[in-house]
């Protein structure tokens, strides 16, 4: 036990301490399915229950999960962590379509609040009732139809076609480049101009802070005493959280200001496009303004987590689909074929970029292209960007297997286990295998939130899947038709712990410009 926590031994006393009150005092109201108790994992300790488990490196938490799917199958099993209330895993779609259809049910609840509270404040991940409606309402008018389509034809274009030109530079250098870092500030830069007004980059201060206090609100998901060690670890966290605030803050102050210029001076241009996108820009903060009034704070909280739902999710996405690529190149190259294949039926040889882009981006809209949108989803199930997801009941409940849970008990699923189930996805599960997206005739699948819940769903399904799916398909065609990618690392990679999915120390790799007009 002192061994865990770093051996400090008192710590390791008060820990044996709230273990025992807990057993003695606290015990769990009981969950139980038909009047029995439900089963426990194999390696259930009598005290510590699964608590020690969760202090585990996310890896082998998250191998844990997908071999606890394995051995119960589609059964609902508890699971207990001391000091917390009673908790079950759920595997079973028809068990989490009833979660997504009863979100008054499934909240987050104080357990995912009080651990997320420093982070994310009221921002939409953590609203509910009006605040919640507010935000998403918000969301949903900067997500419009036409807001998009200024994403598909100016921004993208723009922000794409800058960084393939600098790509172009770095390979003919020899550099080897981050693909992470470089996926990261696409769409840090297109979040930023769109959303915020604002020029935003991957390596900038606040993403950096933001990054490690993630680090440490994950931790706390793992470790029940994380409000005793925060006392003698948390100097860092204080630190980061204070830069991400001041952020938050400045994104307010510039939406102000901007506001204020704006109104004053509304100098159009020849520039057709350019006059476009600067209609659009910022139009997400100044949304969240006109709904939430004169609060900083808050309108702090929900500009910083629209931009980490956003951008960080869409940037892992991309960053785990090359990665995926650069391991499978025939997928590569059946890419390359259809992104061609498309632009000769347009009559166009290949993309003109580098001119500050604003053309042809819709080429490579996720309709035309169903081969790249497999890619992409058979992406996003083997590497969720958000791998856990954790509710609490509002109310005593019974899920459709039968389960009874009381109220409090806390209900977990992991995308990463579930998206890997065997009954789901066949024998191959494992296996990166985009053809099970697709029909004979080569038509996309489509399958319901609860069998592929990477985007949510119900009344708070993500509301950028649709941006997410733009950004892809344009991405991922332009930059498999502009270069080669080599990886510059040995082995596998490997994810970061957050509450998202970074891959640990980046995508480091070789860059060689195949198009010699691209650069
Ligand atoms: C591949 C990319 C993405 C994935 C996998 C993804 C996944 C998810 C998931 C799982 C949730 C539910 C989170 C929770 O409440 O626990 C969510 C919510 C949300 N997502 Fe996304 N997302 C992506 C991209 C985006 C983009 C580009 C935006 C645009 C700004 C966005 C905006 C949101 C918002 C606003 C919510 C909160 C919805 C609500 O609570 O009503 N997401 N997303």
């Amino acid at each position: 036990m002192t061994v865990l926590l770093g051996g400090n031994g008192l710590l390791g006393l008060v820990l044996i301490c709230v273990l025992v009150i807990y057993y003695f005092l606290l015990r769990a109201p009981s969950i139980r399915r038909n009047d029995i108790p439900l089963r426990k994992p194999p390696n259930t300790l009598p005290i510590a229950g699964n608590g020690l488990l969760f202090l585990q490196d996310r890896e082998k938490l998250f191998s844990w999960f997908v071999k606890c799917e394995r051995y119960f199958g589609l059964e609902t099993f508890q699971i207990t962590v001391p000091t917390l209330h009673p908790g079950v895993v759920i595997n079973d779609p028809s068990n989490l379509d009833y979660v997504f259809k009863h979100e008054g049910i499934f909240a987050k609840g104080n357990f995912v609040k009080q651990r997320s509270w420093d982070l994310f404040g009221d921002g939409i991940i953590n609203a509910d009732g009006e605040l919640w409606k507010a935000q998403r309402k918000a969301g949903s008018h900067f997500l419009s139809t036409s807001n998009l389509r200024v994403l598909t034809d100016v921004a993208l274009p723009r922000y794409l076609n800058r960084s393939i030109e600098n790509l172009g530079e770095r390979a003919k250098n020899g550099e080897i480049v981050d693909l992470q870092l470089v996926f990261h500030d696409i769409t840090s830069l297109l979040m930023g101009k769109m959303a915020y007004d604002m020029e935003m980059h991957a390596d900038d201060d606040f993403t950096v802070a933001f990054e490690h206090a993630s680090g440490v609100v994950t931790g706390r998901f793992q470790n029940p005493l994380w409000f005793i060690t925060e006392i003698f670890t948390g100097f860092g966290f204080r630190k980061s959280l204070a830069t991400v605030r001041r952020f938050g803050l400045g994104i307010v102050d510039n939406a102000v200001d901007g506001h204020r210029k704006s109104t004053e001076s509304l100098a159009q241009t020849d520039d057709v496009n350019g006059n476009r996108l600067d209609k659009v820009s910022g139009s997400l903060i100044q949304s969240l303004l006109a709904s939430l009034g004169s609060q900083q704070k808050l309108v702090a909280d929900a500009a910083l987590t629209y931009l980490t739902a956003g951008r960080d999710t869409t940037a892992q996405a991309l960053t785990w689909c090359l990665y995926l690529l650069m391991r499978n190149n025939f997928a590569m190259e059946r890419i390359r074929d259809e992104a061609q294949g498309l632009l000769k039926t347009k009559g166009l040889d290949i993309q003109q970029p580098g001119s500050d882009g604003d053309t042809s981006s819709s080429n490579f809209a996720p309709t035309f292209l169903p081969y790249t949108m497999a890619v992409f989803y058979e992406t996003l199930r083997l590497y969720p960007p958000i791998p856990f997801e954790i509710r609490e009941c509002e109310q005593a409940t019974t899920l459709p297997d039968g389960t009874f849970l009381p109220e409090k008990a806390i209900i977990v699923w992991s995308l990463w286990a579930m998206n890997r189930s065997r009954i789901t996805w066949g024998e191959d599960a494992n296996v990166f295998n985009p053809e099970r997206w697709l029909t004979e005739d080569g038509k996309l699948i489509t399958k319901s939130a609860s069998e592929f819940p990477v985007f949510y769903g119900g009344p708070r399904t993500c509301l950028g899947r649709r941006m997410a799916e733009i950004i892809a398909t344009q991405v991922i065609a332009t930059m498999a038709l502009a270069f080669d990618f080599t990886p510059a690392y040995e082995g596998e990679r490997v994810s970061k712990t957050s509450l998202t999915l970074p891959m640990r120390d980046g995508l480091p790799c070789y860059v060689k410009n195949r198009a010699p007009d691209y650069t």
